[in-house]
């Protein structure tokens, strides 16, 4: 990872993330902000394509044969660089035009534990993309620093990034990451998780985007206890089919998959060193990343590590931000 101190100072910042593709520039902040997802024809043979971002997103599990809907990233890292740079190429062409967008050199959000061949593919992508000499920044430190906390001070920050492919975990100070462990689910696996439980549980068929707005419908209704109606196809009638599930049913889901979560936070306070330890407990613990809204999370946090936890303001642009204040210094 190259330092930001010698860095020509870039132009755009860009969160690539396993959902969402978001591109701040210096002097207009956030300009791009859709889906990570490309939809292409005869993407085995000759690959065009058709669609990107939400235009993309509309046709997911909707498309014929010879159509495909791929996502660059899983788990928060690039498995495909041909759809990430071509969705890329499309949202630096969207966002600043196509001549500027030639010459645009850019700082590229990437996990604190990214191998090298995973932060080289990334690279890959954006010199495909025709982005000049892109330059990497942990998605943690540039949480914590759109979250607004001060990391260059020297004192202990606990910072969850909670995204929808990966959830990172960083203890920072001196603007450095000192610990730093992550846990490759976040919202797509809990998505996932509700998909298989109403599979299993329900004999009901429910496709990603019902599986995203029931999570989303559960986080608006849980405080009230409103149970949640579900459309989708039954697996005894194979017709479609409807019914209500009680918030309680989503808690335990969601319980499981937020323990991996608390786990990987406790490894991080085991590997502490004593006087970070000090300032964690009194500053306590910073959730960021669109996940951390993910209802019985924070709760579970804080009864796992005894500390509390607070929700960074507007969670999911904090990398974005973060980069867009990194960019101005
Ligand atoms: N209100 C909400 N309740 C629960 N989950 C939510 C809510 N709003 C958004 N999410 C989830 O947040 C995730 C997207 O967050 P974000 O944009 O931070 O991820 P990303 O940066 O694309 O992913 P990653 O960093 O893991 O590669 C999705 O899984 C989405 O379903």
């Amino acid at each position: 990872m190259l330092s930001i101190a010698s860095w020509k100072r870039p132009e755009i910042a860009i969160d690539f993330g396993s959902a969402n593709l978001r591109i701040v520039r210096r002097d207009a902040g956030l300009i791009f902000n859709e889906p990570s997802l490309c939809c292409f024809a005869d993407f085995k043979t000759m690959p065009r394509l058709v669609a990107a971002g939400t235009a993309a997103q509309a046709m997911v599990d909707r498309t014929p044969g010879k159509m495909t809907v791929r996502r660059p990233l899983r788990r928060g890292v690039l498995q495909d660089i041909h759809t990430a740079s071509e969705l890329l190429r499309y949202a630096v062409g969207a966002a600043l035009g196509r001549r500027l967008s030639r010459k645009s050199r850019a700082l590229i959000g990437v996990p604190a534990d990214a191998t090298q061949a995973e932060c080289r593919a990334l690279l890959t992508a954006a010199d495909d993309a025709g982005l000049r000499a892109a330059q990497l920044v942990p998605e943690p430190f540039a949480a914590a620093v759109g979250a607004g906390v001060r990391v260059h001070e020297p004192r202990g920050a606990l910072i969850v990034e909670c995204g929808a492919g990966i959830t990172e975990v960083a203890v920072l100070s001196l603007g450095g990451m000192c610990v730093t462990r992550s846990v490759r689910v976040g919202g797509a696996a809990l998505d996932q998780a509700i998909t298989d439980y109403l599979h299993f549980e329900h004999k009901m068929l429910i496709g990603r985007q019902t599986a995203e707005r029931i999570k989303k419908g559960y986080t608006e209704r849980r405080c009230r206890q409103e149970a949640l109606e579900v459309k989708g196809r039954s697996l005894v009638s194979m017709g479609p089919h409807s019914l209500r599930i009680d918030a309680a049913e989503l808690d335990h889901v969601i319980g499981k998959h937020a323990a991996r979560i608390t786990e990987t936070i406790g490894e991080v306070l085991n590997g502490t060193p004593p006087e970070l330890s000090r300032d964690l407990h009194m500053d306590g613990i910073l959730l960021t990343g669109g996940s951390a809204a993910t209802p019985r999370l924070r709760e579970m946090i804080e009864q796992h590590t005894g500390l509390p936890v607070k929700i960074a303001d507007d969670p999911s642009l904090c990398v974005a931000q973060g980069l867009h204040r990194l960019l101005q210094d």
